[in-house]
């Protein structure tokens, strides 16, 4: 039976960690643009709507990864689409009661746009601010993602976008992309500039059997990242690893694993069960991809409440403890623990 919610988890001030910009646009937000690319003749794409259709977000991890190569990608392919649609997803975390978040996004050249890497980034951080003014609760930082079937030298890259777009809100590198491709040995000299630049650094870990090798699982420890997201095949001995490391931010995002099929089971099956207790690490609860799993954030505390039966106090304390993991600097901490809950 469905337990009703202790209190309104939208109006409850949360802190979203993990959210990759082009996997938060909602479909909504795709249509439209669509549409008015659609008037003015300028694609040939099928409707958004169309190609995922409203209410399915059932996309494994074989399917998920080709929506954005062979379509979202080239629909979000201009400066003005990119604009509309990053302010679009500050705007709908805003409204769902999100006080702090680290939007993350892969530098991508947009050749019709004549927009290189570092363009897309600095556009990126434009619309950002120019949404955040609009909704001045809500404080946003950007992390580069480094895609795991980026050459060395495009790692170095976006370690270089980092640092130069640092004063401008780029808080930490990120790994990411589909799981069963590269080899993230290949990361480590760009890891280690990112580290001694003062960057912080997440990565993706464990999230799927073929990036769960124990070679891959060392070599991404011995990079000591701050945070880790998903954390979801890991041997016992690496689960030791983890909870001896004393402030380590665990992003955990329970719809995208239970809809993509990422665990066994369903939400009471989720390894936030596990984690949520244990002293060291800090779990933070985070969308991943609003826009294709569809569970804003204030639904995600609300499928926590209901499934792992946690209070009030508890949920209000592990949202909290979530401050300690952001990468925003000190004075942002102490405007989060203001206004949180
Ligand atoms: C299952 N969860 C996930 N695991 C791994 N990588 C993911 C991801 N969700 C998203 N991405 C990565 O983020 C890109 C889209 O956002 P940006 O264009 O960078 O803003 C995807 O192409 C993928 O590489």
């Amino acid at each position: 039976m469905m337990q009703e919610p202790i209190f309104d988890f939208k109006s409850m001030p949360k802190i979203e960690l993990h959210a990759h910009l082009t996997g938060s646009i909602t479909r909504e937000c795709l249509h439209e643009i669509w549409k008015k690319k659609k008037g003015a003749g300028e694609t040939d794409l099928e409707d958004p709507l169309v190609v995922m259709p409203p209410g399915n977000h059932n996309y494994d991890l074989t399917t998920f990864f080709p929506l954005f190569s062979s379509y979202i990608y080239h629909l979000i392919n201009d400066a003005e689409s990119l604009d509309y649609s990053t302010r679009s997803v500050i705007k709908d975390f805003a409204r769902d009661g999100v006080v702090y978040v680290e939007l993350r996004t892969t530098p991508r050249a947009m050749p019709k746009a004549g927009l290189d890497k570092a363009g897309y980034v600095s556009a990126v951080l434009r619309a950002i601010d120019a949404a955040q003014q609009e909704e001045p609760t809500l404080h946003a930082r950007l992390i580069l993602s480094i895609d795991r079937r980026n050459s060395r030298e495009e790692a170095h890259e976006v370690v270089a976008l980092a640092k130069r777009f640092r004063d401008q809100g780029v808080v930490a590198i990120d790994l990411c992309g589909d799981p069963t491709k590269g080899d993230v040995s290949l990361f480590t000299p760009a890891i280690e500039e990112a580290k001694a630049a003062g960057l912080k650094v997440t990565i993706h870990f464990a999230e799927a059997e073929a990036s769960a090798s124990d070679a891959e699982l060392s070599t991404i420890m011995s990079w000591t990242p701050d945070r880790l997201g998903h954390v979801i095949h890991v041997p016992e001995a690496v689960k030791q690893q983890i909870a001896a490391r004393t402030g380590i931010g665990l992003e955990l995002c329970l719809s995208c694993n239970v809809h993509a099929k990422m665990i066994v089971g369903s939400f009471e099956a989720h390894h936030f069960g596990e984690w949520w207790r244990v002293q060291g690490p800090i779990v933070v609860p985070c969308t991943d991809d609003v826009g294709v799993f569809g569970s804003p954030l204030s639904n995600e505390w609300a499928l926590i409440q209901q499934h792992f039966k946690i209070g009030r106090d508890e949920i209000l304390g592990l949202a909290r403890k979530g401050i300690e993991a952001i990468f925003g600097g000190d004075d942002e901490k102490v405007r989060l623990r203001g206004i949180m809950w």
